[in-house]
């Protein structure tokens, strides 16, 4: 039977991965999608200016939206500190079965809470369900019609603090031109632009880097 895109990313990080690097995770999802098949990871390219924003928060709670294979959430959990915690949700269930298992290829299961359902509906009970207070990072990368609804969500949920920093992939291509049209508008976030490609090709995207401001 035939397999699936994210079955062969797994199979290549099972194959040319070591258990428990997690940087030889995102090298190995890397190097297959760049000369095997192209996948919607977040990629090497904007990966590095991901690293530097986490790097920069340093954050204590994360909130990743769209899971998909996990590379971005490896990527992030790598950069985390000791007691630091993050919580990705996905809402299609094939994809979260195989990102479960890359986290635990890297090592990383204990830092990683995988929710599945949609953001919607799980956002809202984040406080209750999951005992987060705010999120330091929130990192959008799910489906692009939600970014703005979803935001409004965590606003209204008092999930961002002041300083929050929301970085959402994607917003050239696909693009997402009502969230991005809201937060370069709002007097409540400041904003800033990262002008990359979309993964593996040279097509224009980028990162916007957005922090609340109570
Ligand atoms: O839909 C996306 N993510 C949510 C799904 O769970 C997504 C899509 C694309 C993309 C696809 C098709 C194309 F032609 C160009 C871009 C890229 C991405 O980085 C993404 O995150
Ligand atoms: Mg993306």
């Amino acid at each position: 039977t035939q397999s699936t895109r994210p079955q062969r990313i797994l199979g290549a990080v099972q194959r040319n991965a070591t258990r428990g690097d997690p940087r030889s995770v995102v090298r190995a999802i890397d190097q297959y999608c760049r000369n095997q098949e192209w996948a919607m990871n977040v990629g090497d390219e904007k990966g590095c200016i991901l690293d530097s924003v986490v790097s920069e928060v340093n954050p204590a709670t994360v909130l990743e939206l769209g899971t998909y294979c996990g590379y971005s959430t490896v990527r992030i959990a790598s950069l985390l500190p000791p007691h630091a915690k993050l919580i990705t949700l996905e809402f299609n269930p094939e994809f979260a079965v195989i990102a479960r298992q890359v986290f635990a290829w890297a090592g990383l299961e204990d830092k990683i809470q995988l929710v599945e359902g949609a953001s919607g509906d799980l956002i809202p009970k984040m406080k209750e369900q999951f005992g987060v207070e705010t999120f330091d990072l929130v990192f959008l990368d799910h489906w692009k019609d939600r970014y703005l609804p979803d935001t409004k969500l965590m606003e209204e949920c008092g999930l961002l603090r002041k300083g929050s920093v929301l970085l959402a992939d994607n917003v050239i291509c696909p693009g997402a031109p009502e969230y991005l049209e809201f937060v370069r508008s709002s007097p409540r976030y400041e904003s800033q632009y990262f002008k990359s490609h979309l993964e593996y090709t040279k097509v224009e995207d980028g990162l916007e880097k957005s922090v609340f401001l109570g």
